[in-house]
């Protein structure tokens, strides 16, 4: 579904918050729900989540509120989680090897079908399901299977050269694990998954009691 005004960025960060709230809601067989009670679920403040939701057309009822099934499903629509999503993962180190596993397990919307390391020790052997496979096998794999995101987990010194071989290829966006920020065209979209940047974030709000932003 393209969209053709602008939504703001942070509306979208925030939709996939509202679909695992939702997606839980409805495995407890709740069929309607409020900006209200969702925001206390996700600590976001209703007003904000009336706002995001208000983007993508009447979405719910106005004092009503909305229909769990058909709020979870329009979001996943909007995010493009109504088809499944192949990706590649270079790295195969401690961090890499538990990406792999743990979406062997609980991927849903997001297929790993490749795993590559350039370290020759590592080739052939299986994690997540499948063999890790050499770098040189990575470009045909992301034309076959028409693969656009990749996650990075190499060390951070090898992780723009990289990003450069994926964006070659391809490569529409990457959540990259390596503590350094990857420079890459505007037409492809990085996402930094860097739990010390998280750390640094919750020590300011807790030296700066009182000082916590609500939604926005
Ligand atoms: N975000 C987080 O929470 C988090 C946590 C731990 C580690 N990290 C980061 O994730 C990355 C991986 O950490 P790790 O502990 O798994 O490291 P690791 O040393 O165990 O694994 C790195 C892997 O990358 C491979 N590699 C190195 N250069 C490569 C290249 N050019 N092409 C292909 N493969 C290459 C190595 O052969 C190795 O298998 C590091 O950047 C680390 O700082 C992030």
């Amino acid at each position: 579904m393209p969209f053709r005004i602008k939504i703001p960025r942070s509306t979208i960060e925030r939709l996939p918050l509202y679909y695992r709230c939702l997606n839980l809601i409805e495995e407890h067989g709740i069929e309607e729900i409020s900006s209200q009670v969702l925001g206390v679920r996700v600590g976001v403040d209703p007003s904000v989540i009336r706002k995001d939701l208000a983007w993508f057309g009447e979405l719910g009822k106005r004092g009503v509120g909305y229909n769990v099934t058909y709020l979870k499903e329009a979001i996943a629509r909007i995010l493009g989680l109504d088809r499944e999503w192949p990706f590649i993962l270079v790295g195969a180190g401690k961090l890499g090897m538990a990406l792999a596993e743990h979406n062997r397990k609980y991927g849903r919307h997001f297929h790993l079908v490749g795993v590559f390391d350039r370290d020759p020790a590592k080739i052939g052997l299986e994690v997540g399901g499948m063999q890790i496979r050499p770098m040189e096998d990575m470009p045909l794999l992301i034309k076959e299977k028409d693969v656009k995101i990749a996650m990075v987990a190499v060390p951070a010194e090898e992780a723009q050269k990289v990003a450069h071989e994926l964006v070659k290829n391809g490569i529409k966006g990457i959540l990259s694990y390596a503590p350094i920020t990857l420079s890459v065209p505007p037409d492809v979209l990085v996402y930094n998954a860097d739990y010390n940047l998280d750390l640094q974030r919750l020590a300011y709000y807790i030296s700066n009691e009182g000082e916590q932003t609500w939604g926005e």
